[in-house]
């Protein structure tokens, strides 16, 4: 299984991909990769121009402008098996930088709901790249696209955290140690699709980032001998305000990679 060699070609560049349903130049070279497809429409209302280009399976994809760049915005279904198949798919038809703009549940006390998280690596358990890699190969961003979204996030003057988030493949776990153990070890956030993207994108050799939205707290859920697996509404404006500043701050910092030569 490890001797696959990315650096060899898929062979399927120049058509349409089976998933996501649309081929070469369909797609900007800039990829906002958000897991749920509701959060499509928040994206793209701040893109100039935005034309739909496929639907399937749930993955929707639109291409449009933010100040004159090309952006295009594709959903990626929810775990590493989905995400990681849609990231493939957009590479094999020149994405050059994915970015995903996610939720995130906080893993320590101090992570709120609605704090904005920009997580600098991934521990590995997504349930995709464990089938590309050995465990031992590490989930870490691309520390252009890292850099440019930290650096957007302060000139906009919007608050933000760092550190390590813990891609995981069991939303609804029962164990309250699944979560308290990776809040031992400092880890600051989970998500479900983060490290396949920071791994396929690495092997495939395009850049990426992450930048997460809090709606739960996890390790406040299961500090006591239960675990409370709800996630409270999303609806409310602390999670939709902070959506639109992780939209925003994403693409500044497209914007900034863009006049850097990507
Ligand atoms: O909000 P999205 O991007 O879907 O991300 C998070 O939400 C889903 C779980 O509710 C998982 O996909 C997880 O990673
Ligand atoms: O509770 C949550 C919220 C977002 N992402 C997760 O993986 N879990």
């Amino acid at each position: 299984m490890f001797k696959q060699d990315f650096r060899i070609p898929t062979g399927l560049e120049n058509q349409i991909q089976y998933h996501i349903q649309c081929g070469p130049g369909d797609v900007a070279p800039v990829v906002i990769v958000p897991g749920d497809q509701g959060r499509v429409e928040s994206i793209i209302s701040k893109l100039h121009d935005p034309k739909k280009v496929s639907e399937n399976r749930g993955l929707i994809t639109y291409t449009g402008y933010y100040e004159g760049y090309p952006v295009s915005v594709t959903s990626t279904g929810m775990g590493g098996p989905s995400a990681s198949i849609v990231y493939e798919e957009l590479i094999n038809i020149g994405a050059k930088i994915l970015i995903r703009i996610g939720s995130v549940a906080g893993l320590q006390e101090e992570i709120e709901e609605g704090d904005i998280i920009i997580p600098h690596a991934c521990v590995r358990d997504d349930g995709a790249s464990q089938y590309y890699v050995p465990q031992n190969f590490p989930a870490v961003a691309s520390p252009e696209v890292y850099l440019r979204l930290i650096s957007a996030a302060k000139s906009l003057n919007f608050d933000f955290k760092t550190g390590i988030n813990w891609s995981h493949s069991c939303f609804y776990n029962r164990d309250p140690e699944y979560f308290q153990r990776w809040s031992r070890y400092r880890v600051v956030s989970m998500d479900m699709e983060a490290s396949s993207l920071f791994v396929v994108s690495s092997l495939r050799g395009v850049k990426a980032g992450f930048i997460g939205i809090c709606y739960a707290n996890r390790f406040k859920q299961s500090n006591r001998d239960k675990v409370d697996l709800s996630v409270p509404d999303t609806n409310r404006s602390i999670i939709k305000s902070s959506t639109s500043k992780a939209i925003d701050i994403t693409l500044r910092g497209i914007k900034d990679l863009y006049q850097n030569g990507l």
